[in-house]
């Protein structure tokens, strides 16, 4: 089976380092930093987008942004995952579905370059076949394009997409892909406003969810 997952809050805990990123960008500025939860709602469209809402929220000019983005940017390839942890059971399950021989992939709204070097400082690079990040194409999820392109990459074979956000429940659905929701990550709404197939908490649940997929796609 080929098995995509989203990256921020999907895999990856990864908004404490995204918030020292704007916050060292902010102090440089002479501003207050944002707290946690502030950044974790940015998260989701990208870091050019999150930039430009960290900048609405202290009441930067969107003139500033050409400069502060390659600062945010800068300041975040240096340390992408100082902070930044796997959730618990990921590195378990992604060496259990690689073992089973499923393919994996990553589909990500962050930049690729620290996208695959968190993956690297986090240990989990050498279970995922192929990451696509957020400037790979033109078009951002929800538009269907990067997820097509990462299963494309993985070859044939069936699907689930694996994604913590609104931005991911709309994605699935575009590219008419069956989604598993992981639910501790960094939605907005209620679990009931994303159309979902599957449902997790911890990934400890994720990996029967697949083994079940798997047999019912061989027994078709
Ligand atoms: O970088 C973001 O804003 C979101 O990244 P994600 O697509 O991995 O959740
Ligand atoms: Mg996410």
């Amino acid at each position: 089976m080929n098995i995509v997952f989203d990256l921020d809050g999907t895999l990856v805990d990864s908004a404490p380092d995204i918030m020292v990123a704007a916050n060292r960008m902010l102090d440089g500025e002479g501003l207050e930093p944002l707290d946690l939860a502030t950044i974790t709602s940015f998260i989701g469209n990208g870091l050019p987008k999150l930039v430009e809402r960290v900048l609405r929220a202290r009441g930067i000019a969107q003139s500033q942004f050409p400069r502060l983005y390659d600062e945010v940017r800068d300041f975040y390839n240096a340390a992408p995952a100082d902070e930044s942890r796997p959730f618990p059971g990921v590195p378990d399950l992604l060496a259990e579905l690689s073992a089973k021989g499923h393919r994996i992939g990553v589909c990500t709204n962050k930049p690729e370059e620290p996208a695959r070097l968190m993956l690297k400082l986090l240990h989990l690079e050498n279970f995922i076949d192929v990451v696509v990040g957020g400037d790979a194409l033109p078009e951002k999820k929800p538009h269907p394009a990067p997820l097509h392109l990462t299963f494309e990459r993985l070859g044939e074979g069936e699907k689930l997409y694996v994604g913590d956000s609104e931005i991911d429940a709309e994605v699935a659905l575009a590219a008419g892909v069956r989604f598993a929701l992981h639910t501790q990550g960094y939605r907005k709404k209620a679990v009931e406003g994303l159309p979902h197939e599957f449902r997790f908490d911890r990934f400890e649940e994720l990996g029967p969810i697949i083994d079940a997929i798997a047999e019912e796609t061989a027994a078709a």
